[in-house]
């Protein structure tokens, strides 16, 4: 079938340190955002390489992150298994320990931990019956989420510091890292446009961000065949850009704008960071910003490994997401420069936190209110969502 397009294979990749760099001109600099501008028109994906954040805080971020063990429970991890985030050490706390710092039954109004496959994302799927379908299994991820630091109305819930010293600390500062890196891309998008200084930023001043860790654990690759099991189902990200640090195992993978349904893998570039538009930021630039659908699956490697061998276990991956997010009261109608006479606008203006509101009541409906309990002995174990899992993959949904 011939395209106009030739098939998405790669995300293009940007060297930031040129729009940084104190000595850069300001045509320099426009290169730059002209190379981002462009890779989000085309892809929604842009890795930037000597992004800023030094590489000693990626690291430490890394570095809780650094025994090779995965849930015990399940398979050992092969002795060439090398990831440089390693397995975070938080993820390798006792179940219990983990459940101190949970997230109340999944309130999206809370930090903290979410267990093994507890959590599904839905996409385009807004009526009850379709949300309650696409819920049912859970992903196969556990999470560490952590809103901005001292945010009283999203407040964090973090493990003993006995449990993991340093933990907290670590986690905080790799927030107000992501969050610079965030203004300064914002900054970039502003120069591309030719929109006056801080017109993007001035509505990110409250820093309503959100950091996610994820830990993918090793499983029999068979079982995330994405018709049965998910490492993270298809979505789009709710808030303007993300920022993905990941380990040295691939997996995530991104729908070829120009081929619908169709996944291209995401090569890994170390010490790069792999930004990507959100919704809110789609809509804010009226599509000129693609919000590209992506998810995580088994590595193309493991995938080869299983197609020979049905019992082949995948590398357990484990990666950061930083979701920068505008501030809660900002409305958001089309900027200028993406709209004209030719080119209408696409949407209407939406405040900011009616908009999130809608995104998680798809992502969390069955709570609203965020002040439930905490779990407890009662709430399904990892172990017991694994076996769960290996037995529902036995059986396909549908
Ligand atoms: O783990 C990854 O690489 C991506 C995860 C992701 O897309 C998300 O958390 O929204
Ligand atoms: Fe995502």
């Amino acid at each position: 079938m011939s395209t106009s397009h030739p098939p998405l294979s790669v995300v293009p990749m940007v060297n930031f340190a040129e729009f940084t760099a104190k000595s850069y001109s300001y045509l320099g600099r426009k290169h730059v955002a002209d190379q981002i501008d462009q890779a989000l028109r085309q892809v929604g994906f842009v890795y930037l390489v000597n992004h800023g954040i030094p590489q000693q805080a990626v690291n430490e971020c890394a570095e809780l992150v650094s025994s090779m063990r995965i849930l015990p429970s399940y398979h050992a991890p092969s002795a060439s298994n090398s990831c440089n985030f390693q397995s975070f050490r938080f993820f390798h706390l006792p179940h219990e320990t983990k459940l101190v710092a949970s997230r109340p039954q999944r309130s999206s109004l809370h930090g903290g931990y979410s267990c093994l496959a507890e959590k599904t994302v839905s996409q385009n799927a807004f009526d009850e019956s379709a949300i309650a379908y696409l819920r049912e299994p859970g992903d196969f991820n556990e999470s560490f989420e952590c809103f901005r630091p001292g945010e009283n109305s999203q407040p964090n819930n973090w493990p003993v510091d006995q449990a993991r010293p340093g933990f907290r600390k670590c986690i905080e500062d790799f927030f107000w890292h992501c969050s610079l890196l965030l203004h300064q891309v914002l900054t970039a998008l502003e120069v591309a446009l030719g929109l006056p200084i801080k017109y993007l930023r001035h509505l990110h001043s409250q820093n309503n961000h959100q950091l996610r860790l994820l830990h993918y654990p090793s499983i029999r690759t068979r079982l995330l065949d994405l018709a049965t099991w998910n490492r993270f189902s298809a979505h789009c990200d709710v808030g303007t850009l993300s920022l993905i640090f990941q380990d040295l195992v691939e997996g995530l993978e991104i729908e070829d704008p120009h081929a619908p349904g169709q996944f291209r893998p995401v090569p890994i570039v170390p010490g790069g960071v792999l930004v990507n538009v959100g919704r809110l930021l789609a809509r804010w630039s009226n599509d000129r910003w693609k919000s590209t659908v992506h998810r995580v699956g088994a590595s193309p490697e493991d995938k080869e490994r299983a197609e020979a061998d049905a019992n082949a276990i995948c590398k357990p991956r484990f990666s950061v997401v930083f979701f920068g997010t505008p501030d809660r009261e900002a409305s958001i109608d089309a900027l200028p420069g993406c709209w004209d006479d030719t080119n209408p606008k696409r949407y209407t203006e939406v405040k900011v936190g009616d908009y999130i509101q809608m995104t998680t009541t798809v992502l969390y409906p069955e709570k609203q209110s965020g002040d439930g309990p905490a779990p407890t002995s009662t709430t399904p174990t990892n172990d017991e969502n694994y076996r769960y899992i290996e037995q529902r993959a036995s059986s396909p949904r549908g």
